[in-house]
């Protein structure tokens, strides 16, 4: 495989200051060395976050609320499909601790089970939704690099979490959530966007937002095609983008 990297520094245009770095790479990326430091810093960074909403969302627990009111709003509408998926059970991934768990899919399903690679929000997860709701099914704590599912999802929700993993684990992931489907099964991605072409890379916690063009590129190398898409409202200006896809095996 190769590995292509572009790193652009930006800088202030009036005094110069430097900003931040744009890294773009190519979709074949893959050197294991790198990608380790890649995996472990974001590691690292979430585990000296702290477990609560500020801290999952990085300053804007806030707009959690209107997030959720969002993505029941995007849930309502694959509902409405004509062959909509069933309600028994979905997987949070990169479920941090627990919020859309207990706030989105937990009114809506059966059993939720969830993936989550950092400890302590495993268990603040635990916690905040109680063990002994027995909506709560299984929680995996594993990065989803690794993840390999072990059951059939009616809905896999993905949110704010795919910034971490790299192209190519990205699409193989994506290979195994759709052999894990149910009949009717969608998965949803839920993320920032940029808004350039590039790649943008985020040193502090490890993580890249991707334009919607390379998302949709993933997409179609994983075999997957988008059935509907929204963007959330009513997020604050400073912020990216966040767009919802619903994403259905292309063969359907
Ligand atoms: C921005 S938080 C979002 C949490 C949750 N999805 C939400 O919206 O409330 C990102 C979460 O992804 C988790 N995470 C980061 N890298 C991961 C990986 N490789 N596999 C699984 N989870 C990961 C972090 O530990 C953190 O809980």
């Amino acid at each position: 495989m190769s590995w292509s990297v572009t790193v652009k520094i930006i800088n202030c245009q009036k005094c110069g200051k430097i900003l931040g770095t744009i890294i773009s790479t190519f979709i074949n990326s893959n050197v294991k060395m790198t990608q380790n430091i890649f995996y472990k810093t974001a590691e690292k960074y979430w585990a000296n976050i702290p477990a609560t909403l500020d801290g999952i969302l990085g300053g804007y627990g806030h707009i959690s609320d209107i997030d959720i009111e969002g993505s029941n709003e995007f849930l309502d509408k694959i509902f409405a499909l004509e062959k909509p998926p069933s309600q028994n059970i979905a997987l949070d991934c990169g479920a941090g601790i627990g919020r859309i768990t207990k706030n989105l899919l937990i009114p809506r399903f059966q059993k939720v089970d969830m993936v989550e690679q950092d400890e302590k929000f495993v268990s603040t997860a635990k916690q905040l939704i109680g063990e002994d709701n027995n909506k709560l099914g299984t929680v995996y704590k594993i990065g989803l690099q690794h993840f390999k599912p072990q059951k059939t999802y009616d809905v896999v929700w993905c949110q704010w979490v795919l910034g971490h993993l790299n192209d190519n684990d990205l699409i193989a992931l994506l290979e195994r959530f759709t052999e894990a489907l149910s009949e009717n099964g969608v998965i949803v991605i839920k993320e920032n966007v940029s808004t350039s072409e590039e790649i943008e890379y985020d040193e502090d916690d490890s993580s890249v937002t991707r334009p919607p063009e390379l998302l949709y590129k993933i997409y179609t190398a994983a075999k997957l095609k988008v059935i509907m898409t929204t963007i959330q409202a009513g997020f604050p200006e400073d912020i990216y983008p966040v767009h919802s896809f619903a994403l259905v095996p292309a063969r359907i």
